[in-house]
């Protein structure tokens, strides 16, 4: 299979390789100035891992694999200090290299020890989950969770290169491929209609690796979103619209304690925020209801009923906020991204009502 290549601009471009056979990329974007390398994986699946550490000691790098809880537990502050330790033990020093297997959750928290590292030393990115390869670790925001909220500690720190390699997908439960179509459809209402025109056409083979369209799908999410990051990586301003439906979102994994899978959340996150702009009058009504469907279409969840005062007071911490004021991203139309600012809590309220119903 060949492979295709996204560059993400900015100050220090990279590259996504996508297709398979891609870790013989690896050494070379190591680099050969590094001596240690540091292979950050879930402890649940070394044989991830695996052929990763085997390529880079056949090519004479000291190896140290550092298993870390699955998932979301792994973005915790004490993983981080665990990692720390571990990264002294092996003696890395400012040339050596992080390098980052997983779900978006183990490239998150592996793209903010190398961040962290010594006040920043060189990550590369191995995705092996859909949202991570689309999403999580391209663009360079790292971090991990606090109790208080989601992703409230990090940096942004992109790595030196990402490599997805297609046949990783196979093997991923189907709950955890769906929460990364979710992120795939985002990148379809913000900026890319045609990733809508591809999964209503065949939802069945969208939501399975095997699907006709898969590669074309991850194709187009990675570049939906190497376009905005690399405009800008700091989130200025443009970068918000990848934060499509996550305002919701992040309360609601918050509330549930981290459980809830992350695309399920932005899932609930983008029906709200396509009342909100429904509500206010700025977005047709099919264009909201499109959302329900596709989204319904794979077996995402498109409601959620829980505590709304928690869930509104959580949302006060959003990183889009601006002292008092919240701001969400919402649409004007199909790939029109706005900013909705300070709405009224009658409208947050009513548009809630239309997501728990
Ligand atoms: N940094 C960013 O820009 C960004 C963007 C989107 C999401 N995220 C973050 O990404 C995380 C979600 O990522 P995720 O959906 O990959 O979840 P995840 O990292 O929790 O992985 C989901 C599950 O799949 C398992 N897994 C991973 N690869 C596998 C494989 N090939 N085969 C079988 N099982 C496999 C994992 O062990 C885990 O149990 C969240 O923490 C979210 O906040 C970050
Ligand atoms: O890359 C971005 O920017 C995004 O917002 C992508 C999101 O899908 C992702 O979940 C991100 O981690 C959320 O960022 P946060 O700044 O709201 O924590
Ligand atoms: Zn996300």
């Amino acid at each position: 299979m060949t492979q295709a290549r996204v560059q993400v601009g900015g100050a220090d471009p990279y590259d996504v390789v996508i297709g398979t056979g891609v870790l013989a990329e690896l050494p070379a974007l190591v680099g050969d100035r590094a001596r240690t390398v540091a292979v950050v994986h879930a402890e649940g699946l070394p044989e991830i891992a695996r052929p990763v550490c085997g390529a880079l000691e056949e090519a004479g790098y000291t190896v140290h694999a550092l298993p870390v809880p699955d998932g979301e537990a792994a973005k915790e502050v004490g993983v981080l200090a665990g990692l720390w330790s571990s990264f002294a033990r092996a003696g890395m020093t400012r040339t050596d290299v992080v390098v980052g297997v997983g779900g978006g959750a183990t490239t998150d928290l592996a793209g903010f020890a190398a961040a962290s590292w010594l006040r920043g030393v060189r990550s590369v990115l191995v995705p092996t989950t859909l949202l991570g390869m689309v999403d999580a670790a391209v663009g360079g925001k790292t971090g991990i969770n606090v109790p208080e909220g989601k992703n409230l500690v990090g940096a942004f720190h992109p790595p030196a290169g990402v490599l997805c390699d297609l046949a990783a997908l196979v093997t991923m439960p189907h709950d955890d491929y769906i929460s990364g179509l979710a992120e795939i459809i985002k990148a379809g209402f913000i900026a890319d209609p045609a990733i809508l025109d591809l999964v209503e056409a065949d939802p069945e083979g969208a939501a399975s690796p095997a699907g006709p369209h898969t590669r074309e799908l991850v194709e187009r999410a990675i570049r939906v979103k190497a376009d905005v990051v690399s405009a800008d990586l700091k989130e200025s301003g443009l970068r918000e619209i990848l934060n499509y439906g996550h305002t919701l979102a992040h309360a609601i994994e918050k509330a549930e304690d981290y459980k809830f899978r992350h695309g399920h959340a932005v899932a609930i996150g983008m029906v709200y925020a396509a009342e909100l702009a429904r509500l206010a009058g700025r977005l047709p009504a099919d264009v909201a209801e499109r959302h329900r469907a596709v989204l319904t279409s794979v077996g995402l969840p498109v409601s959620y009923a829980a505590d709304w005062p928690g869930l509104r007071e959580t949302m006060t911490i959003d990183k889009k906020s601006r002292g008092a004021t919240l701001r969400f991203v919402v649409l004007d139309g199909l790939a029109e991204p706005g900013r909705l600012e300070g709405p009224d809590e009658d409208l947050l309220a009513a548009a809630y009502r239309e997501v728990a119903r």
